[in-house]
């Protein structure tokens, strides 16, 4: 966003002009949620500051009732132009009173350091006491690159996201602290090869189509029957052709449609998995953690085609997962929570860049999940899900996930598609639901994507 504003004024367009374009689009939102009630705009020191005074000057000459109070006042540049054409009254922060309709302009994109406390505790208040509130590009104490918590309030109506949406506006704190997320374009071209998730687009199969060129999943089952099988359920209903379950104990359950196969020892596993019809195949959901599993996990990378790796065998692999999956011959996917991530790598800086770092360092794609899943692939492309419903925190909704993402996969399709399914089925499940009720959700999910 920073060098698409550079862009822009090597383009031409002056800041004042770009700061006009941002205070109007916001005037505007404030205008339509408020409703004519009273507002207070709040400004700070920066060019977030300089939209706020824009905002205020819009919205007075509309025939609304602004107040403005601020902590510092904008030094130079357009800011400085803006509270200088701010001809009313400017209290403080400190002293002002709460009005109904609050405009939170105090800090923006360059939020360098936690808020002062009696700033967070006055902003909180003036928030908790106004009936709508609008946040200009952020919420101030929010941080841009990472949706690290800096003292934000909770509460906040909406945030007009100016140009693009940030980092902070789907990860993190932000998730919760943004309330709606409303884009405002400000004529400002910022290219990315960075999105949000989006509803996919898919194809019935063909009138040529059968279950091979559908996609045959392997899943791989281990000491906890159950959840292998939900992930074999989930790759049937996510529109596998064929699943079969390998489980070292001879195994049963519905649906029949799925195939058991016994597999014990390491040479039986390698001959099933040499299969070349594989489309992909799943391994971690109730692998267990024992030598058997670290046997079973072995042969998995071993082989040649494509593996969705989720679960215990994420832990069993930790710290050796870059330099194990680096020399694997077809694709990988990985899916883990952020305790497994952790174990596997650094979580340093915010979690895009983690995930992107991950997924160079291992050449998989890596499936971050969380109320924020970040997808992101080895060859530098990231999509972001955020706002999952929250009903997803509950046991086996993760299996369910690995077996989705295989059978996307195996069909031909991507992993957004698996984790916007898998959301989407979810939000259909309703309250409460058990990972086998999501299961069920998936195809009309899928219908919708039709
Ligand atoms: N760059 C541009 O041309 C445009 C910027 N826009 C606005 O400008 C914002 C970014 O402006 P700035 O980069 O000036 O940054 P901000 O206005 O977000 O804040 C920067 C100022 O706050 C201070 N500061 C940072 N953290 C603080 C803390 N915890 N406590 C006290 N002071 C703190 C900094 O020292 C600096 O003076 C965007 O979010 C957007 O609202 C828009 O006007 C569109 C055009
Ligand atoms: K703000």
């Amino acid at each position: 966003m920073r060098a698409a504003e550079q862009r822009c004024f090597g383009a031409g367009v002056s800041q004042s002009e770009l700061m006009e374009r941002a205070s109007l689009a916001v005037a505007r939102e404030v205008a339509r949620l408020g409703a004519g009630q009273p507002v207070l705009v709040l400004a700070g020191p920066g060019n977030n500051g300089g939209d706020a005074y824009g905002v205020a000057r819009f919205l007075r000459d509309w025939g609304h009732d602004v107040a403005v109070a601020s902590i510092g006042r904008p030094a130079s540049g357009a800011a400085a132009e803006n509270a200088a054409a701010w001809h009313d009254e400017v209290e403080s922060l400190e002293q002002v009173s709460p009005r109904p309709v609050l405009v939170d302009g105090l800090f923006g994109t360059g939020m360098s350091r936690a808020l002062d406390a009696p700033v967070a505790a006055q902003l909180a208040r003036l928030v908790a006491a106004a009936s709508v509130s609008v946040a200009i590009d952020l919420p101030s104490g929010i941080e841009t690159d990472t949706g690290l918590d800096l003292g934000a309030p909770g509460g906040i109506t909406a945030t007009v996201a100016l140009g693009a949406l940030k980092p902070a506006h789907l990860l993190g704190a932000g998730l919760s602290k943004c309330g709606h997320v409303l884009l405002a374009d400000i004529g400002v071209e910022a290219a990315t090869e960075w999105r949000s998730i989006a509803r996919p687009r898919l194809e019935a199969p063909g009138p040529q189509a059968h279950k091979y060129g559908r996609g045959l999943v392997v899943v791989v089952a281990g000491s906890m029957a159950g959840a292998s099988r939900l992930a074999a359920r989930a790759a049937l209903h996510g529109g596998a052709g064929y699943v079969i379950l390998a489980a070292p104990e001879p195994a049963s359950g519905a649906p029949d449609a799925i195939v058991h196969r016994t597999i014990d020892g390491r040479d039986a596993l390698a001959e099933l998995l040499a299969d070349p019809r594989i489309g992909a195949v799943v391994i971690g959901p109730g692998l267990g953690r024992d030598e058997a599993a670290m046997n079973r996990l072995e042969v998995a990378i071993g082989c040649e085609r494509d593996l969705v790796i989720d679960g215990d065998a994420l832990s069993l692999l930790g710290k050796t997962a870059a330099e194990r999956l680096g020399t694997r011959k077809a694709s990988t996917l990985l899916t883990p929570h952020s305790g497994e991530f952790a174990r596997m790598f650094e979580a340093a800086g915010s979690k895009i860049e983690a995930t992107l770092a991950a997924a160079k360092s291992s050449g998989a794609t890596v499936i971050h999940k969380g109320a924020d899943t970040v997808i992101a692939s080895a060859g530098g492309k990231v999509v972001v899900a955020s706002a999952a419903p929250s009903w997803l925190s509950t046991a086996g909704t993760g299996d369910v996930l690995a077996g989705l993402v295989a059978a996307r996969h195996a069909a031909g399709g991507s992993a957004d598609e698996a984790v916007w399914l898998h959301s989407r089925a979810a939000r259909r499940a309703g309250p409460a639901f058990a990972a086998d009720d999501l299961i069920a959700q998936i195809p009309a999910a899928m219908g919708e994507c039709l």
